[in-house]
């Protein structure tokens, strides 16, 4: 028989049909063991009931003021139980235990499928993106915040602190306000200043659009994900949020990338010798330039998508802590006198400096307790990518784990009173016997948050430069704060307060 060019042509594709089939046979019958082991799996999970198609989702399609409160009854089947978000299987866990095995396996150090929600407005930054370019990532920017690159940023914590303290002045002897947008715009000048590199002018009524976006994203995000029928693109693309989402991310893009335009012509001038700066270039976005035109490491997009991340995973949590953190400080006098007269003992009527960052040790255990009742991140979700072994059972490939730090704060498991604000509990004696990973407001292991030393001592310098100015005094008590929730845990009420001068 003769081979003809066309029969040749033939067997082939024949024989590239075949292997196709196969391969997809292959891929369905992994996908279909998968499911049915999942399945399987969470039949032995205590949870609650599920519907046909949506599991439990109709459960967290709830408002924002809710959600925490759905959570925190959920946790009522046990220490561990199942929740199906349409065809996402959710084990839930609130043992420390549990939580050192996650945070610390390599199989679990992979965000959930959700975490893809938060792309449009920061990409695949080092919040939102796993695997290899995640870590490559990590290693680069993580030292960028060591405490050479501090002890220069403690000068703009201080500066804008001190506008901020300022500011306040127009707010004594006049009755209850919000402190939230004075601790919020401090916290958006200071990391303007030290994550950008530009000048921070939020608190002088500058970057307006930015700061509503910062803001606005987080909820738009959290709807997303909380109502899984606007999971499918093809639905969410029809509704008002995606209309929203797009304004959102041309603002966030536009003004990043402008940054980086200024910031990466500022360093040619430099290199040039056009241009003579007394500063080290220890911004993060000085930094990433300089580290990314020497060794091409990252592209525009992504180099924009990190520093966007790293800018608003620092603005909102130190604006949003320091706000609850003086609530708190206001509904607790006592409290209030002893961060005081530590801070006269410590800094006096100085600037505070790098040194006495650590002896602020009260205002750290405030901190701490603050962080206890009101972890930004009330949630975290990891994506198993192989068995993970629990004390009390394997949790399978695939599944997704959601650790719960707000239950587990506010455990009497682990916590005497969990409900009363008492900073002693940090002290080194009454932790000794307390899990280690019983308080991980920060996260823990390969995914624990890189910018804790720089929350601290920031947060320090903002609440210790308006403690040592005013009196802050606080109607209600800890029972009385009502949340909410969207990525962040918020209070639905603001954080009202009145101050006077202190004598
Ligand atoms: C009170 C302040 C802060 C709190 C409570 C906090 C908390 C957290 C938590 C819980 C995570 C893990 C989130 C998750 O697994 O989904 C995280 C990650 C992260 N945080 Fe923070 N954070 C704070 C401040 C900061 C600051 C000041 C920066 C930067 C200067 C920062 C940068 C980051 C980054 C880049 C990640 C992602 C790390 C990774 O996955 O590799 N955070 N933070």
């Amino acid at each position: 028989m003769v081979l003809t060019i066309s029969n040749c042509k033939d067997m082939i594709s024949v024989t590239l049909i075949i292997l196709i089939g196969v391969w997809l046979a292959k891929v369905i019958l992994e996908w279909r063991n998968r499911r049915i082991r999942l399945i399987e799996f969470s039949k032995k999970l205590p949870g609650p009931p599920t519907l046909p198609l949506i599991g439990n989702a109709l459960a967290f399609a709830c408002s924002s003021t809710e959600t925490l409160n759905v959570v925190t009854s959920l946790c009522n089947y046990g220490p561990i139980f199942r929740v199906w978000m349409g065809p996402k299987l959710f084990v839930a866990i609130t043992d420390p235990r549990d939580y050192e095995v996650i945070l610390t396996s390599p199989k679990a150090s992979h965000k959930g499928a959700f975490y893809r929600f938060m792309k449009p407005f920061i990409g695949e930054g080092l919040v939102s993106g796993s695997g290899p370019t995640h870590r490559t990532h990590r290693k680069i920017i993580m030292p960028m915040l060591n405490v050479r690159v501090l002890e220069v940023f403690i000068q703009y914590f201080n500066e804008h602190s001190k506008y901020c303290a300022n500011q306040l002045e127009e707010m004594v002897d006049t009755g209850e306000f919000d402190i939230l947008p004075f601790t919020a715009h401090c916290a958006a000048d200071i990391t303007l200043e030290t994550v950008m590199g530009i000048p921070g002018t939020v608190q002088r009524g500058g970057y307006k659009q930015l700061m509503h976006w910062a803001e606005r994203m987080y909820e738009v995000i959290h709807t997303r994900i909380m109502k899984v029928w606007l999971h499918p693109e093809w639905i969410y693309s029809w509704t008002e949020y995606r209309a929203q989402e797009k304004i959102g991310q041309n603002v966030i893009q536009g003004f990043t990338e402008s940054a980086i335009e200024r910031k990466k012509k500022e360093h040619y001038a430099l290199e040039r010798g056009a241009l003579i700066s007394n500063r080290p270039r220890t911004m993060i976005l000085e930094q990433l330039i300089t580290y990314v035109e020497n060794t091409h490491v990252m592209n525009d997009e992504e180099l924009r998508d990190e520093i966007y991340t790293v800018f608003t995973a620092a603005q909102d949590t130190t604006g949003l802590v320091s706000a609850f953190a003086l609530l708190l400080l206001g509904m607790h006098s006592d409290t209030q006198d002893k961060v005081r007269a530590e801070l006269k003992d410590v800094v006096g009527t100085k600037d505070i400096t790098m040194e006495m960052i650590p002896e602020l040790k009260y205002l750290e255990m405030v901190i701490k307790e603050t962080l206890r009742l009101f972890p930004i991140a009330p949630m975290f979700v990891r994506e198993l990518t192989g068995d993970v072994e629990l004390e009390s059972c394997t949790l399978p490939k695939g599944c997704s784990v959601a650790m719960v730090p707000f239950v587990t704060h506010r455990s009497p498991k682990y916590w005497m009173e969990p409900e009363k604000f008492i900073p002693e509990r940090f002290l080194p004696e009454n932790s000794q016997n307390r899990h280690h990973y019983s308080f991980v407001p920060f996260s823990a292991g390969t995914r624990s948050c890189i910018g804790q030393k720089y929350a601290i001592m920031s947060m320090k310098i903002i609440i210790g430069t308006i403690v040592r100015k005013y009196q802050i005094t606080a109607k209600g008590s800890m029972e009385t704060i009502r949340l909410k929730t969207d990525i962040s845990v918020r209070s639905v009420d603001g954080y009202k307060v009145s101050i006077t001068r202190t004598t």
